[in-house]
């Protein structure tokens, strides 16, 4: 059996989810189980509106509008008025009604997955409905009653042997009757209420379902013609990799590049099933096949740029050396707000650390850490990681901007700039 994965570009518009359709008719005769993430944006005007709820926000009913409004045009395009499609969206979204009407609730990370989960269950309608629509047999499946996670909202830890169980005793029989359509992104606690498994998840799924299936491949559909050197929005003249390893691709995703979600690679190469990378504009192309065993010859470095970093540097407030106390009570800080280190560094009376930067939880973090350190920060930096880099081709790439952290190994070089 094959699993497919579609991600917010491809199915952005009616064109898309025809083109879906066009791309699933090419593989008639063959088990199909297709993860479907959010349409275009979604998932960041579902964070808007939660942020407005939360903050009780004058302008709520108008970013929910508007999500209402591109979903339904869609539909619009795609089906008579009369068609059952309108009735399952509509009922999917009365969740969203219920949720805005009540004061929230103090935690947001729950509200956050309550409320963004909406956009990968009403995607999954639009596309089953239309796959049916054209004459294949499909059928919504609520990954919520599979994908089984821990309570760590936003960041769902998947409880693999559960999972596997449910996926296992249930999906094969399905298959044989048809396609199997279902949400990307998304899990369920046992309390029966929504996690999601951090933003950009919906790779993850695909490779949970392949792996627990023993899938012969997954293809995630994108935008791109495959994996590439760098990322074509920053960089120009850049190469595709007909092929790439588990492990240079577990390395590129891990530093940050955007094309794949970080934790889709590992289960995939336990079970050694090939991913392969494909553009949805032009389902024919070979894209990238990233196997165990792949060619390693790299024409150019790999360049990945991370966006939105925060450099936070501490010292001891009686100025003494940084011990190893100093560090154990930073990372319980970092692991108790779910923060994950990208580089640091130590000296004697300083220790600087780079992450992501996202407001709710740096606030509750940077609060932490003053009651004991000294800590100066900055925000809106990047971390350029080249691997495979020759000296001279790092110059290039800083240019003019400054280098506040840089760090070498043989094969690694990593620069936070401002
Ligand atoms: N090394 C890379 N190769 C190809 N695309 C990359 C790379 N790094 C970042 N990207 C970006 O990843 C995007 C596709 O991934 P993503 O937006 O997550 O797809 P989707 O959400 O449709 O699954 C591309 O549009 C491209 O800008
Ligand atoms: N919709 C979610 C999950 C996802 O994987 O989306 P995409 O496949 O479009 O990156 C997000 O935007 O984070």
């Amino acid at each position: 059996m094959l699993v497919f994965k579609f991600g917010g570009a491809s199915v952005k518009d009616a064109a898309g989810i025809i083109n879906l359709t066009k791309v699933v008719q090419k593989y008639a005769g063959q088990q199909l189980l297709i993860v479907v993430s959010a349409m275009g944006k979604t998932t960041n005007a579902l964070e808007k509106l939660t942020k407005a709820y939360v903050d009780q926000k004058d302008d709520i009913h108008l970013i929910y509008n508007e999500i209402k409004d591109y979903h339904f045009h869609i539909l619009s395009e795609l089906f008579d008025p009369s068609h059952p499609a309108f009735d399952e969206v509509a009922n999917t979204f009365v969740e969203i009604d219920w949720m805005i009407e009540d004061e929230p609730h103090d935690d947001y990370d729950f509200i956050y997955d309550q409320l963004v989960s909406i956009g990968e269950l009403v995607s999954t309608r639009i596309v089953n409905a239309y796959l049916n629509h054209v004459g294949l047999t499909s059928k919504w499946l609520d990954v919520r009653g599979y994908i089984h996670t821990d309570n760590t909202y936003r960041e769902g830890v998947v409880e693999w042997a559960k999972t596997c169980e449910h996926i296992q005793q249930d999906i094969p029989a399905l298959l044989q009757k048809g396609i199997v359509v279902t949400q990307g992104f998304l899990g369920g606690t046992s309390e029966n209420f929504t996690t999601t498994l951090g933003r950009e998840g919906s790779d993850y799924t695909a490779a949970i379902f392949a792996a627990c299936l023993k899938a012969t491949s997954v293809t995630t559909w994108k935008d791109v013609p495959g994996i590439l050197n760098a990322d074509p929005k920053h960089f120009k003249d850049t190469v595709k990799f007909d092929q790439l390893s588990y492990t240079e691709a577990i390395e590129m995703t891990y530093y940050g590049a955007g094309v794949i979600h970080p934790k889709t690679i590992k289960p995939l190469q336990n079970a050694n099933i090939p991913l392969l990378v494909k553009p949805f504009g032009d389902p024919d192309a070979i894209g990238t096949v990233i196997s165990e065993t792949a060619a390693l010859y790299y024409e150019k470095p790999v360049i990945i740029v991370k966006q939105d970093q925060v450099l936070v540097s501490l010292s001891a407030k009686d100025y003494t050396f940084i011990t190893e106390d100093h560090l154990s009570a930073v990372f319980s800080l970092f692991a108790a707000n779910h923060i994950k280190i990208n580089m640091m560094q130590v000296s004697a009376l300083s220790f600087t650390v780079c992450f992501d930067y996202r407001e709710e939880r740096f606030d509750n973090l940077h609060n932490q850490l003053k009651q004991e350190f000294n800590v100066k920060y900055n925000n809106n930096l990047t971390i350029i990681t080249v691997r495979h880099y020759k000296q001279e081709e790092l110059k290039a790439l800083i240019d003019d901007r400054t280098v506040l952290l840089e760090q070498l190994s043989r094969n690694t070089a990593q620069m936070v700039v401002k």
